[in-house]
């Protein structure tokens, strides 16, 4: 089953010059995969996931999420869409810092008025699950950036999106934090079949999805299928990457696998 479908998608943004940031894009995400899209820098990849996360509306072509189309919406039913189906990961956290962690999680629930028995049940699943169980009652300035990028991933995915969207998720993350970071996010999708949609610099966060698509110029130039190991996917992205031109800038990023 598709959970994400993009067709013909495109994006022309008119300022004093007119520029077009996508060119008939065409996308599916199958239920339960991992996909990174990688890409140089201007290539279009945030203009892509503004898109699908909906931020963001197209010039012309559909984008279909859990079979539903966001943008034939009203205004009230699409900001109830995007609390219910969507979960967002920021390179930055975006938590906020007059709540506890723990209340930071749980405030997808309660915007949705969700009982306090639930919210309390679904919280201590979820924070087992990111190992964040001893921190809930701290605030995000007493704890580590892996643990804020946790808490934020918990905040993500405690209603269950039908599709989790991460933006640079390891981009403030020093390299044992981020490899952790990326583990979960595997396991989550692994465990749970949560699709996720991950736009990155870093190989090696990418080499955790299942495919990588590149973007270059705003068109999908190619893709590449993970196999068993992820070593040998993680060289082939950097290749991938060097090949499309962008080594200089992105190779600066990029860690050790
Ligand atoms: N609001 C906007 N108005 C005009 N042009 C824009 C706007 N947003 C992005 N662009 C242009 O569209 C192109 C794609 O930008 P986008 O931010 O999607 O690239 P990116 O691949 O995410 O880049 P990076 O890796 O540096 O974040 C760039 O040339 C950018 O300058």
């Amino acid at each position: 089953m598709d959970m994400l479908k993009v067709d013909g998608l495109t994006k022309v943004y008119n300022g004093k010059v007119t520029y077009e940031a996508l060119s008939n894009i065409n996308l599916t995400v199958e239920k339960g995969e991992f996909v990174g899209v990688m890409g140089p820098s201007g290539s279009g990849k945030t203009t892509l996931l503004n898109m699908v996360s909906t931020i963001d509306a197209p010039t012309s072509g559909e984008v279909y999420i859990n079979g539903k189309q966001p943008f034939r919406l009203n205004k009230n039913d699409l900001a109830v869409f995007r609390r219910r189906e969507l979960g967002f990961v920021f390179q930055d956290f975006n938590l906020l810092d007059t709540l506890t962690i723990g209340e930071n999680i749980v405030l997808p629930l309660t915007l949705d008025t969700r009982g306090m028995r639930e919210m309390k049940r679904k919280l201590e699943v979820v924070a087992e699950k990111l190992g964040i169980t001893d921190i809930l009652q701290k605030r995000t300035y007493e704890i580590s950036g892996g643990q804020r990028q946790r808490a934020a991933i918990a905040r993500a995915i405690i209603h269950s999106p039908s599709l989790l969207l991460a933006d640079e998720p390891t981009g403030n993350l020093d390299s044992k934090s981020a490899r952790a970071v990326m583990e979960m996010m595997a396991e989550i999708n692994q465990t749970d079949q949560t699709t996720t949609m991950l736009v990155t610099h870093d190989a090696l966060a990418a080499s955790y999805c299942h495919r990588v698509v590149f973007i270059k110029d705003g068109e999908l130039v190619n893709q590449i299928v993970r196999g068993k190991n992820r070593q040998a996917f993680f060289q082939e992205i950097i290749d991938m990457l060097s090949s499309l031109g962008g080594i200089a800038h992105e190779l600066s990023s990029v860690r050790v696998s």
